[in-house]
């Protein structure tokens, strides 16, 4: 069994990598480094430098590899920068999907994972979001993910091979040895923000907005360990090569945090008391977006081992101080 992890050198795919490999399995890399990071693999994983979008490479990569399984987390994943260039988002998330799609179907590939987002959901109320909700992406970045798994279930069905959506919340916190994490430059996920900010990398940091239609007026999110996360596609692997069917699931907890807890947190983990400014809304910031998480926990037997906050906040921490160390030497 040889698995095909695109985008394996970025935040969330090194974390699969390192799990797949940590089981002895055969994995092949494939990521064009435009946010990843080859210092984060494994140093016995295969990294491809190259393009999930050129279709006779994936041919050629899929052939000589042998590979039996795919999981994509390549892709672009800025929702602001979406709005304002959204057909970088079609091209890559979208068209370059179908591209890989296809290489998969020609060369017999027969499990597909893919990593959807909350995203697809667009404004939900402060109910616990099941997959049978209403999708109404209110982003471009949204929209080229549902294509995606549209064109998914339509080729899984022509084709005959077996997907597996997963459609990730707030995704947060490091690999609890220390191996991988979030190193993205500019990122602007909240934990991470907060996290510099404690280790002295940032003055201070913002809440945007403190008026939503929740308990304390901060947005409200399902932050799920990247560790728990690449469990339930480790599980979800399984399911699929044991002859389980396809199927499309939330990856979270069910429960939510308000930024205003998540900076408390921050807080009280690292001992630091940081500045911390009240601002306006940011642009397309639903109110409250929390899973049902029944579906992934009874198909896949999923259990969450990380879901304390407190836990995940100090491991995102631990891996911040790691990247600042790593950094400030000669
Ligand atoms: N981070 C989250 O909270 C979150 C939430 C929901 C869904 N997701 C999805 O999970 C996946 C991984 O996200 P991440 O947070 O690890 O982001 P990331 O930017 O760290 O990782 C993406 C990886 O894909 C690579 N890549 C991008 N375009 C490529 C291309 N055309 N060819 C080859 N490689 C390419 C990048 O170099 C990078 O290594 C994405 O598909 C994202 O949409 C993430
Ligand atoms: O400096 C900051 C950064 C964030 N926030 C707020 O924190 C919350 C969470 O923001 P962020 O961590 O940026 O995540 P989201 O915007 O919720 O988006 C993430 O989670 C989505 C699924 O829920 C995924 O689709 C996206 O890819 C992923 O970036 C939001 O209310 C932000 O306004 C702040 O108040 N200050």
């Amino acid at each position: 069994m040889t698995t095909l992890v695109t985008g394996g050198a970025g935040y969330i795919g090194s974390h699969m990598v390192h799990a797949l490999v940590d089981r002895g399995e055969e994995v092949v890399v494939l990521d064009d480094l435009s946010t990843g990071f080859d210092a984060v693999l494994p140093e016995n994983a295969r990294l491809i430098v190259g393009d999930v979008g050129d279709a006779a490479f994936l041919d050629r990569i899929i052939a000589e590899n042998d590979i039996d399984a795919i999981a994509h987390f390549a892709g672009s994943i800025i929702v602001p920068e979406s709005v304002t260039n959204p057909l970088k988002y079609y091209s890559n998330n979208t068209v370059n999907s179908c591209t890989l799609i296809g290489a998969a179907v020609r060369g017999g590939v027969k499990s597909f994972l893919f990593s959807s987002t909350a995203a697809v959901y667009g404004e939900a109320g402060q109910d616990l979001i099941n997959e049978d909700a209403p999708l109404a992406p209110m982003s471009p970045y949204g929209s080229s993910k549902l294509m995606t798994e549209v064109m998914l279930r339509d080729a899984a069905a022509a084709h005959g091979f077996k997907y597996g959506i997963l459609r990730y919340f707030n995704v947060a916190g490091a690999d609890p040895k220390g191996r991988t994490g979030q190193s993205t430059k500019d990122a602007t996920h909240l934990i991470k923000i907060a996290s510099q900010a404690a280790i002295g990398l940032r003055s201070g940091m913002s809440i945007f907005g403190t008026d939503f239609d929740t308990p304390d007026g901060t947005c409200v999110r399902d932050y799920v360990h990247v560790s728990d996360l690449i469990q339930a596609h480790v599980l979800a692997l399984a399911h699929l090569q044991d002859g389980g069917d396809s199927f499309t699931a939330n990856c979270a907890y069910g429960h939510g945090y308000s930024v205003r807890e998540v900076v408390d947190a921050v807080k009280r983990v690292s001992g630091v008391d940081f500045p911390v400014e009240l601002t306006g809304r940011r642009a397309g910031d639903p109110p409250s977006l929390v899973a049902e998480s029944k579906r992934i926990r009874s198909l896949l037997g999923w259990q969450p081992q990380y879901q304390e906050l407190d836990t995940i906040v100090s491991h995102a921490l631990a891996w911040e101080d790691h990247l600042r160390k790593r950094n400030s030497k000669p």
